[in-house]
């Protein structure tokens, strides 16, 4: 039986301005679900080779090509309503409400008003603005997060299965981006979605992505997992690039599971048998990050002292991989740096 084609696919795309390239010789292939975050320094070709993804761009050589199909045999408006498009500046129409800038594809579309109507209540809801309150107000009555939720919806409206993000968060102040992130990475109308984000902020990339395309004046450096461009850069470029950020960005990669080896379980001053019903429980596929934030829900990467004296963690003790084992702070960061040191002297 043949394979199923790439959701979504590169081949060799190259694209100038001039005589100036902007994207050379990109390739890629994502896997429907898949997640690729396109990152880099300004200038380096990310949006030109997103708007390749959708023929805003055309390309000067090279390939796009959608479940196996030639995006250049596909009619350019059924590709595009295909294609969910979220950029920066939102772009809502003014003089629509809400409601109604969410349903303009849908409606090209030709759904019928109920159908549109029940999209929009569960899309708004999702994204956390109750349609009752918010259907009915106008783009410049919402605040810059809540325009950037309302574009989202709109993009996510006809549910198309690929969904092109330009720097979806970039207007944001970082607290809201923080928030707006945690609920766009929870989402579950984007989990089965196929998706290619800009951003040029490390720590986005690495809380959004399956994989990262990192490119300079055009080119790719590397192609990878977060932990890969981190712990086995391909280029000094690479390694340079994630340099000041290296340590939050560890968080991040590792998971519990990950240094379970380095924690000192028998160690543990509490005991087994103090879990109860209201203990605070994570996974072992928890990332370091997600596990510090348990102990203090402020945490960055200088946490201050942590309130929460213990999580518990089910699968941690290979001994007793169905009884939830303690897991306390100091335990956590010793195995967390006894865990990094290996990984960067391997
Ligand atoms: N329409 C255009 N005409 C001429 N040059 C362009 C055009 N669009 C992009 N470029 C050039 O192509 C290069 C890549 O631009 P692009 O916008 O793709 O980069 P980027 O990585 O998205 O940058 P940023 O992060 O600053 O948005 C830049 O040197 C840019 O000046």
């Amino acid at each position: 039986m043949a394979q199923n084609p790439p959701a979504l696919e590169a081949r060799h795309l190259t694209r100038r301005y001039g005589t100036q390239p902007a994207v050379q010789d990109v390739s890629f292939a994502l896997a429907p679900g898949e997640t690729l975050v396109l990152l880099g320094p300004s200038g380096c070709g990310k949006t030109t080779l997103l708007r390749m993804l959708n023929r805003l761009v055309e390309p000067d050589a090279g390939t796009v090509l959608v479940h196996g199909q030639d995006v250049r045999q596909v009619p350019v408006e059924r590709l595009r309503r295909g294609i969910g498009y979220v950029i920066q500046q939102v772009g809502l129409l003014p003089h629509y409400t809400v409601a109604e800038n969410v349903a303009i594809v849908p409606r090209l579309l030709g759904q019928t008003d109920a159908w549109i109507a029940r999209r929009t209540d569960e899309l708004l809801t999702r994204l956390h603005l109750p349609p009752a309150r918010f259907g009915g107000q106008y783009p410049h009555q919402l605040s810059g997060g809540q325009q950037q939720r309302v574009g989202l919806a709109r993009a996510l409206a006809a549910d198309p299965p690929i969904v092109l993000l330009d720097e979806p968060f970039g207007a944001l102040d970082p607290l809201t981006r923080t928030s707006i992130r945690r609920e766009f990475r929870e989402l579950p109308e984007l989990r089965q979605k196929t998706m290619v984000l800009v951003t040029h902020d490390v720590q986005e990339a690495f809380e959004l992505a399956d994989r990262i395309l990192l490119l300079d004046h055009g080119r790719v450096q590397q192609l990878g997992t977060p932990a890969e461009l981190l712990f086995r850069p391909a280029t000094a470029f690479v390694r340079e690039f994630f340099a000041a950020d290296f340590l939050s960005l560890q968080l991040r990669v590792l998971r519990l599971q990950d240094i379970l080896s380095y924690l000192p379980l028998e160690e543990n001053e509490t005991p087994v048998n103090a879990y109860n019903s209201e203990s605070t429980t994570i996974s072992p596929t928890a990332t370091i990050q997600d596990a510090l934030q348990q102990f203090n829900p402020s945490f960055t990467a200088t946490p201050p002292a942590p309130p929460q004296p213990v999580v518990w963690v089910r699968g941690l003790n290979p001994a007793h991989p169905d009884e939830p084992a303690p897991l306390t702070y100091p335990a956590l960061m010793g195995a967390f740096a006894r865990a990094a040191q290996q990984l960067q002297t391997a």
